[in-house]
């Protein structure tokens, strides 16, 4: 864990009752009460590889990442010295001063797409780390502790249209890590640094690349649903609408209340893979620096070319999508009963077809497989 004096100052009684503004601290407790509302979650599968043989960890990997396609930590690998050595003060010093980073800067813990209760603002990267980890610096202002801070790391075209890669934007710190071999070197997409002041909560949203998500300092929570309950979490996008997913509103969001999920705590130096189409929902427990890894699972012709995120849906989705915009133009010209007949007998078409690649008793059916 990331110790000694970093943001140790916890929200006191009297700011929370004031609603004085606080210096974000690093004692954070789940909210637990309404837990009991929702389905249990399940827990994640943990590979180990520090106590299992290699072919048998190999093996689970294979399976998980191949055949099951559910998330799985895999724990005890060599990730390199960074876990050692990024403490704030070295990261610091191992970063060009002039480093300049986008990030999100909210005065709430919980980031809203939807409210947009965040902006955006380019600061150093070394303010960056200062703000999030709670170290105290003449350099930066004590009204910016007040805020949350979040760092997705993107590359260097000032639009945002460029993809990020850590040993291009970040090249000393990354000498210090080790991605472990487990997608093929030409699938490689993206490398992402994510660094959080505590409590910050990332909305749940899905991705259409695989992913490595490494935790290396400070611990996560992630909580995942699996593609099979699209239909359940009121999607906006890639998005879900519910923000406060330990407390939600089940008079707006009723089908929520039974969704399958999954739950982990990261803890430094795990790995979690995070399948593509899985939706996650990523909360900081302490200040947190992860990197994660995206990679392209199908074939290269499938995924959208302008894509700087790894997230735009997949070539023939958006042909779909197009598709269907035209079926809902060309039943326009009917009254509303009749449009409504029609698309819900169209669903019915739909439905019949999701029956038909049956994918969850396949999913369940290879899972036994996993356990290593
Ligand atoms: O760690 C986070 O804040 C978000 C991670 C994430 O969304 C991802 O790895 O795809
Ligand atoms: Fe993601």
């Amino acid at each position: 864990m990331s110790s000694g004096k970093e943001n140790s100052s916890a929200i006191s009684e009297q700011e929370r009752e004031t609603g004085e503004t606080f210096r974000v601290s690093q004692e954070f407790e789940l909210a637990g009460s309404s837990r009991k509302k929702l389905n249990a979650p399940v827990t994640l599968g943990i590979i180990d590889v520090r106590k299992t043989a290699k072919k048998d960890w190999e093996s689970a990997i294979n399976t998980a990442f191949h055949q099951t396609r559910k998330p799985v930590v895999i724990r005890g690998c060599d990730i390199g010295p960074c876990k050692e050595k990024w403490s704030p003060e070295y990261l610091i010093s191992n970063c060009p001063p002039e480093k300049k980073v986008k990030v999100h800067k909210s005065k709430e813990r919980q980031l809203d797409f939807r409210r947009k209760n965040f902006i955006y603002d380019t600061i150093s990267f070394r303010h960056l780390i200062w703000l999030c980890s709670g170290i105290e610096s003449e350099e930066v202002e004590e009204e910016k502790y007040q805020y949350f801070w979040y760092l997705r790391s993107i590359g260097e075209d000032p639009r945002g249209k460029d993809v990020s890669d850590i040993s291009v934007h970040f090249p000393t710190l990354a000498a210090d890590l080790k991605i472990p071999d487990v997608f093929p070197n030409e699938s490689f997409f993206s490398s992402v640094f994510r660094i959080t002041s505590p409590h910050l909560q990332l909305w749940t949203h899905y991705d259409t690349c695989d992913n490595i998500l490494i935790q290396i300092r400070g611990r996560k929570r992630i909580v995942f649903y699996p593609p099979t309950e699209a239909l359940n979490l009121y999607l906006d996008g890639d998005k879900s609408e519910i923000v406060d997913i330990d407390n939600p509103d089940f008079e707006r969001y009723p089908k929520f209340r039974d969704v399958e999920h999954f739950e982990v705590i990261l803890e430094e130096g795990d790995i979690v893979f995070i399948p593509a189409l899985w939706f996650h929902n990523v909360t900081a427990l302490d200040y947190s620096i992860s990197v994660n890894v995206f990679w392209k699972n199908l074939g290269e012709q499938l995924y959208d070319k302008k894509d700087p995120y790894g997230n735009k849906d997949l070539i023939p989705a958006q042909l779909g999508y197009r598709t269907l915009d035209k079926i809902i133009g060309q039943l326009h010209t009917l009254p509303p009963q009749y449009q409504d007949f029609y698309l819900r007998r169209m669903v019915v078409r739909l439905e019949k077809r999701i029956d038909e690649l049956d994918v969850t008793t396949k999913q369940e059916s290879t899972d036994d497989n996993l356990d290593a």
